[in-house]
């Protein structure tokens, strides 16, 4: 399909004799958001590291913006993803103005040095920030942020180089109540934006998913439960079955909530022979 972003064919990944991602079969194109959702070692950040062409699958294929992953000079591609992920352990110094962390992303290094940035690229940087709620930090240095504060930082970086795909691997996690409602309200204005980028957000919970998500992905033990559009996906008996425990989903608004099911979900039914 044309406007396929990535597209993963039978993708596994083995390691020591363990196989974290197994015959996935995905694909995200352009304009879609996509929640990926399991329970802890489902192989989320595997996926989003193949996803991003930051790990070569021991099995299968991965096409990125139509080049396969293995022919190319990956190093062009990467720069049309933005990630953020914990599995990435570089960060911004910590005497780093905020500005700067983000600018630097313009020439793929942490800390700026003797790069050459134009104004364009400061009032991007600076607009991007504004964007994610950090338009007062700008001069404040990275190492005195907290930690919501630190990943609005991180999803402004990774949309630096204006990628066509973003992926973001739990960035609610550990944020209290008022942050993470403030990141899900910024992830909500881009996810409706039009002109942004395909988004993949991974998440362990269904609270965390902002409104404006298109499709989920349901993965367990490297497997894919379920995949497709949101309001398919995200009911119970397959989030029951990802997560291993009967659970009940309710939506309101555009935003999920789950929770221990009274009674066990029914079984889906078979497809039709
Ligand atoms: N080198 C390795 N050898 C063996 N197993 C590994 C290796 N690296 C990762 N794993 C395992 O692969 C599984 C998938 O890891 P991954 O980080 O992708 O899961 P995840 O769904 O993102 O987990 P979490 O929600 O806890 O962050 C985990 O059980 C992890 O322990």
């Amino acid at each position: 399909m044309a406007d396929t972003i990535v597209c993963l064919e039978a993708v596994t990944v083995r390691r020591d004799g363990a196989a974290l991602l197994s015959e996935v079969n995905w694909s995200v194109s352009a304009g879609q958001r996509w929640v990926v959702l399991g329970p802890n070692g489902a192989g989320k950040t595997t996926l989003l590291l193949v996803a991003a062409g930051r790990l070569f699958p021991t099995g299968g294929a991965v096409d990125l913006f139509g080049s396969r992953l293995g022919t190319v000079d990956m190093r062009e591609l990467r720069y049309r993803v933005g990630l953020v992920s914990p599995a990435l352990t570089e960060t911004p110094p910590a005497d780093e103005r905020v500005l700067d962390a983000v600018l630097t992303a313009a020439w793929s290094v942490f800390g700026r040095g003797h790069e050459h940035y134009d104004d364009i690229d400061m009032t991007r940087a600076a607009e991007l920030l504004r964007q994610f709620g950090c338009g007062a930090l700008l001069g404040r240095r990275y190492g005195t942020l907290s930690e919501g504060e630190r990943k609005r930082v991180a999803i402004a970086r990774a949309l630096m180089t204006d990628p066509e795909l973003v992926l973001l691997d739990e960035p609610a996690s550990g944020l209290d109540l008022g942050a993470r409602e403030a990141l899900l309200r910024r992830l909500t204005r881009f996810a409706a934006d039009p002109t942004a980028p395909a988004m993949v957000l991974v998440s362990h919970h269904v609270e965390e998913i902002p409104v404006g998500v298109t499709h989920a992905l349901l993965l367990r033990d490297g497997r894919i439960v379920a995949a497709g559009p949101v309001e398919e996906t995200l009911t119970a008996g397959p989030l029951s079955e990802c997560f291993g425990i009967p659970l009940e989903i309710t939506a309101a608004a555009g935003r999920y909530a789950a929770r221990l099911a009274a009674r066990p979900p029914r079984p889906r039914a078979a497809a039709p022979a």
